[in-house]
């Protein structure tokens, strides 16, 4: 499946599935949340919930992946309606970019304004540590330079322009929000801010990936979040993203980086699903603050 291929998740499509939802649930959701592999416990924080998974909706792809459990919540956190998904579509599952971002423009049809993303990561940048935390400053579209998309072929406009600026991606006022939280959380020896880039997958990188990736001043590799962002920007909703740094990349030979695998990955999310789930907390009150 190539990322260019036809869009099967048209605005009418999004609209019929967005009331198939609507009938299911009592809340207007504000803030979406998309939980990263391993960090589904993010879910936990939520009241009131009604799940509904992917496979029970009609037309709606499903999660291949170990980790991602393949279900929306609805409900509140902090007492702000959310629309969180315990799972999400990767290029490798074979979905192209169109299909792995179009939750948030089925998000974007409940009213969202503001959505938060979690990703598991690798760790490039030396200062990391696993267990760390990267909130993401920007991200480093790699799969855009390959001509990949979630927006490429013909445009909507219901969705947003064709052409768009990305210069403020990741949410300058929430950033400093997140950062504030972190000095009260006092979780600052573990939390950075950085770049984040997305390859295909799901191979992890060879050293000859990791030493071009930290070249171009990347600091954490994963799967995810870039096209996701990419479609919120595009529709005007406010983001928020961070990486959960699951391993360390290694950019010298010798070094034996095999223990990399999937279950490594959902272990370290979760070590930290409770400071996680607390921090998530926090963010979503502050962005309802904010408005
Ligand atoms: O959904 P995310 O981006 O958190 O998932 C990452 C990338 C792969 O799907 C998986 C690798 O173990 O974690
Ligand atoms: N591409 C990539 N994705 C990841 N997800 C978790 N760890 C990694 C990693 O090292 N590389």
């Amino acid at each position: 499946m190539c990322s260019c291929s036809k869009n099967i998740y048209t605005y009418e499509k999004l609209s019929e599935i967005k009331d198939f939802l609507t009938e299911k649930i009592s809340i207007q959701p504000k803030i979406g949340v998309i939980c990263g592999s391993g960090l589904g416990s993010l879910g936990n924080a939520i009241t009131d919930a009604v799940w509904i998974n992917y496979a029970d909706i009609p037309d709606f792809p499903v999660s291949t992946v170990e980790g991602h459990v393949g279900r929306f919540i609805f409900g509140c956190i902090r007492g702000v309606p959310v629309a969180c998904m315990q799972g999400r579509f990767h290029y490798y599952e074979g979905y192209p970019l169109s299909i792995c971002a179009m939750p948030v423009r089925l998000m974007k049809l409940f009213g969202i304004s503001h959505l938060i993303a979690s990703n598991a990561a690798g760790g490039l940048n030396p200062k990391y540590k696993v267990g760390d935390i990267m909130l993401q400053k920007d991200h480093f579209n790699l799969m855009g330079l390959a001509g990949l998309g979630p927006h490429i072929g013909p445009n909507d406009s219901r969705f947003g322009p064709r052409f768009f600026s990305m210069s403020n991606a990741y949410d300058e006022i929430i950033l400093t929000k997140a950062k504030q939280i972190v000095e009260r959380l006092n979780m600052q020896d573990k939390v950075h801010e950085g770049i984040y880039t997305c390859v295909g997958g799901p191979n992890y990188e060879t050293v000859a990936d990791v030493k071009a990736l930290i070249n171009l001043g990347v600091d954490a590799v994963g799967m995810s979040t870039v096209h996701e962002v990419i479609a919120a920007r595009q529709c005007g909703i406010r983001c928020f993203a961070f990486s959960l740094i699951t391993n360390v990349c290694s950019a010298e030979y010798g070094v034996d980086c095999t223990d990399i695998h999937s279950e490594a990955v959902l272990e370290v999310g979760k070590q930290m699903q409770e400071e996680l789930q607390i921090f998530v907390e926090e963010v979503v009150e502050a962005i309802s603050q904010d408005n």
